[in-house]
């Protein structure tokens, strides 16, 4: 099976995004290869729950809503494995149900960890993460976790037998790049110079490709290991800890947020609920559809209006009492700059004594100030996906969540 799209990075983490290769019509596969699975959509009986899901960071922003997603809409369930270093205590209420929730407290950078929670298993959805552009974390910690904790998953159904592995990848693997060029609607198979030095893209870019070259592998059992990797663009939605802090400076600073970057800059945006929708669906369909979706990647993609970063979260802090002052005239790109790669000398400076990890840093300016749009329907051609959620809905759930959040404006 080709690879589509694929990652940048081999070694220095500099390459460009490969062609994508021509693509084949649907397959016709059995259940998951495992015996007495029947379809989705069957009566929810005991007869029908056979499956095995595993999520690592299932306890995660995203990885909550891929556990819930999985309890509502995978009627074949039987058993769900929620994989975390730090598990929540609303596991907890999801027990009582008729599928059986185990939690395991573990690290994806133990590959017996991993081996033990994976063995068994029918699928695997591995959305466990170092997400950290900031520099809280040593660029050795992000690897670690990030590529090695991946590693660690593929080889673990390898060894177990397991054959289906859908990762969490990033649409910060193809960019933005260092050069700071647009990335203006494009998608899977658009040219784009895939050139990072962050840590965090370069590891999520390494992982992806070892994903996607695992495709094809034989596992335990002779039969074949089907992979593929999904990019979300910038999530957001109920949980989403980023927005959060932006509602509580905008309360620290009597109601207002101040605009840093033009409101040209759009981005893509994509709501939670149906990015784990997408897992959901890929992890559903990857058997049947195995040859022509096994070693692809996929954005994840809704029907959320492209903006820049701060014009789309003033459409959840808006209606939460918040307002945006506009104040780039005063604040030049250059001062942004400046102050960027005085937070990140600051960091280092401190890095002895304490942590300082604030918003502002280059990458993240860098970021926040380059176009990201993506426009696709590779994944509703493939596997059918359609937002589970409109734009109303998810804009909605976001604004009751943030409205909801400790500290909230009366
Ligand atoms: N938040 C975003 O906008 C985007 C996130 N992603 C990817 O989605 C995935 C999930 O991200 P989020 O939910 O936003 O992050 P998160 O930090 O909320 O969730 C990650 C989860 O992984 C767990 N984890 C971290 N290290 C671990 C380890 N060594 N062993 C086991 N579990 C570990 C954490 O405890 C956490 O529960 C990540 O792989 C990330 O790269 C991709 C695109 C955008
Ligand atoms: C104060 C600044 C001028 C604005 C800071 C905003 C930044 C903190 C965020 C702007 C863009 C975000 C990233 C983007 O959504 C893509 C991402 C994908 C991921 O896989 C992980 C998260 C992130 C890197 C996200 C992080 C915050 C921003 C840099």
């Amino acid at each position: 099976m080709g690879q589509e799209g694929g990652a940048s990075g081999r070694g220095r983490c500099v390459g460009r995004l490969a062609q994508a290769p021509r693509e084949e019509g649907p397959s016709s596969g059995g259940q998951f290869g495992h015996p007495g699975t029947v379809a989705a959509g069957m009566a929810d009986s005991a007869e029908t729950r056979k499956l095995v899901y595993l999520v690592t960071g299932g306890c995660g922003f995203l990885g909550e809503h891929v556990v819930r997603m999985l309890l509502q809409r995978e009627p074949r369930l039987y058993e769900l494995r929620v994989f975390d270093l730090h598990l929540g205590p609303w596991l907890e209420e999801l027990k009582t149900g008729p599928v059986q929730v185990t939690a395991i407290q573990g690290d994806v950078t133990q590959a017996h960890e991993v081996a033990a929670a994976v063995a068994g298993a029918h699928v695997v959805i591995h959305t466990a993460g170092l997400v950290d552009v900031f520099g809280r974390a040593s660029p050795e910690t992000i690897y670690e976790v990030n590529v090695q904790g991946t590693k660690n998953v593929i080889e673990a159904c390898v060894q177990t037998g397991t054959r289906f592995l859908v990762y969490t990848s990033s649409m910060e693997v193809v960019g933005p790049n260092i050069k700071g060029h647009p990335f203006y609607r494009g998608n899977e198979d658009t040219p784009y110079e895939a050139i990072h030095r962050h840590p965090y893209p370069c590891s999520k870019a390494q992982a992806e490709r070892l994903v996607l070259e695992a495709n094809g592998r034989k596992v335990h059992g002779g039969l074949s290991l089907v992979t593929c990797a999904l990019r979300p663009t910038g999530i957001y939605g109920e949980g989403h800890q980023i927005m959060r802090d932006f509602y509580h400076q905008g309360l620290r600073l009597g109601g207002r947020l101040f605009r840093a970057i033009p409101a040209s800059v759009e981005h893509s945006r994509v709501y939670v609920g149906n990015v784990a929708w997408m897992h959901v669906l890929v992890a559903q369909e990857l058997e049947q559809r195995a040859a022509l979706m096994g070693g692809q990647v996929y954005f994840c993609y809704d029907e959320s209006p492209y903006k820049s970063y701060e014009d789309f979260n003033m459409e959840f802090l808006g209606p939460c009492g918040l307002r945006l002052v506009d104040t780039r005239l005063l604040v030049p790109y250059w001062l942004l700059m400046l102050l960027a790669t005085l937070n990140a000398l600051l960091q280092w400076l401190l890095r002895p004594l304490l942590l300082y990890a604030p918003l502002l840093n280059p990458y993240t300016l860098a970021v926040a100030n380059t176009t990201f749009t993506v426009s696709t329907n590779k994944a509703q051609r493939h596997f059918g996906y359609k937002p589970l959620f409109s734009w109303e809905d998810s804009r909605t759930r976001t604004i009751r969540w943030v409205q909801a959040v400790e500290g909230s404006a009366p």
